[in-house]
């Protein structure tokens, strides 16, 4: 039997390279391919629901999803902890099977374990976050979620983050300066930088194209037939979990 999966925002980048992978595979059957333009009726008698559609929209995509009994898979950005709280809370007490990822390659989930590992270690963090000019929001999702983990496994935000009253300083998350780039020429792109006496650690990460994310939206369905409850993050289903281990967190 095929899983049927409906995904909003079919229309958009992300949403086609989704509708590929699912198309290709024969163990799913695409059933809806959603819009900005599709009726709320649409799609519902997917199993599973991938949102890949706009941050403003997706809270209310997930939720009616739920309330129909959908599987979800998000991909679109802007799930702060602060959206992610209540969204936690309808899971538990619906049982329901969420996986939120915020970045879907491998080496941006790299990158925010390595920067977890660093941050209990700096008092003195700065994120810089560069995309493509057609980006709708900032700080990328990516950035906000790195910037709360580190916080989070430093058990509070850093000591140091002098004027940062300043605009030019960046946007504060969880006490952390964030910088974001707009510019054309770029996909996507995340410097984490550690500032220490005499020293700087600077984490790296540059996606030069799209097919970064296939590996990990594949692998983000194939873990939502067995997950339940809310995941946030493709850390499980990477199995970098034992690393992070003994980190406080969210
Ligand atoms: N997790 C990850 O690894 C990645 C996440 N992203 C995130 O995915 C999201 C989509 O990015 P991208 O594909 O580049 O964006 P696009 O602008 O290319 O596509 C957006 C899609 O969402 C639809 N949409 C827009 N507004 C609404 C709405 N109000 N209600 C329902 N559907 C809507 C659009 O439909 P229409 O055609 O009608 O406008 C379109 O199908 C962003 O949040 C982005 O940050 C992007 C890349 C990787
Ligand atoms: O809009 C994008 O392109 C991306 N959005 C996600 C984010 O906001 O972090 C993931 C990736 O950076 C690409």
């Amino acid at each position: 039997m095929t899983v049927k999966v409906a995904v909003a925002g079919a229309t958009g980048r992300l949403g086609r390279l989704v509708c590929e992978i699912v198309e290709a595979d024969p163990a799913y059957e695409l059933v809806a391919k959603l819009s900005s333009r599709s009726g709320v009726e649409e799609g519902a008698n997917a199993q599973i629901l991938v949102d890949v559609s706009h941050p403003d929209a997706s809270p209310a995509i997930v939720e009616r999803a739920l309330d129909r009994g959908q599987r979800v898979l998000v991909g679109t950005s802007g799930w702060s902890e602060a959206k992610l709280a209540p969204l936690r809370e309808k899971v538990a007490e619906s049982g329901a099977t969420v996986i939120v990822v915020p970045n879907f390659s491998l080496g941006s989930v790299l990158g925010t374990v390595l920067a977890r590992i660093a941050a209990p270690f700096y008092d003195s963090i700065e994120i810089i976050e560069a995309h493509h000019p057609a980006k709708v929001d900032s700080p990328s999702g990516t950035a906000v979620r790195t910037a709360e983990l580190m916080a989070a496994a430093r058990g509070g935000a850093p000591t140091a983050a002098p004027f940062a009253d300043q605009p030019a300083r960046g946007e504060l998350v969880a006490g952390i300066p964030v910088h974001s780039l707009r510019l054309a020429g770029v996909v996507a792109k995340q410097e984490v930088r550690l500032g220490g006496p005499g020293e700087v650690l600077s984490i790296t990460h540059d996606t030069h194209s799209d097919e970064a994310y296939r590996a990990g939206i594949v692998a983000a369905l194939a873990a939502l037939q067995t997950a339940s409850g809310l995941t946030v993050g493709l850390e499980g289903v990477l199995g970098l979990d034992g690393i992070l281990a003994n980190q406080k967190g969210l």
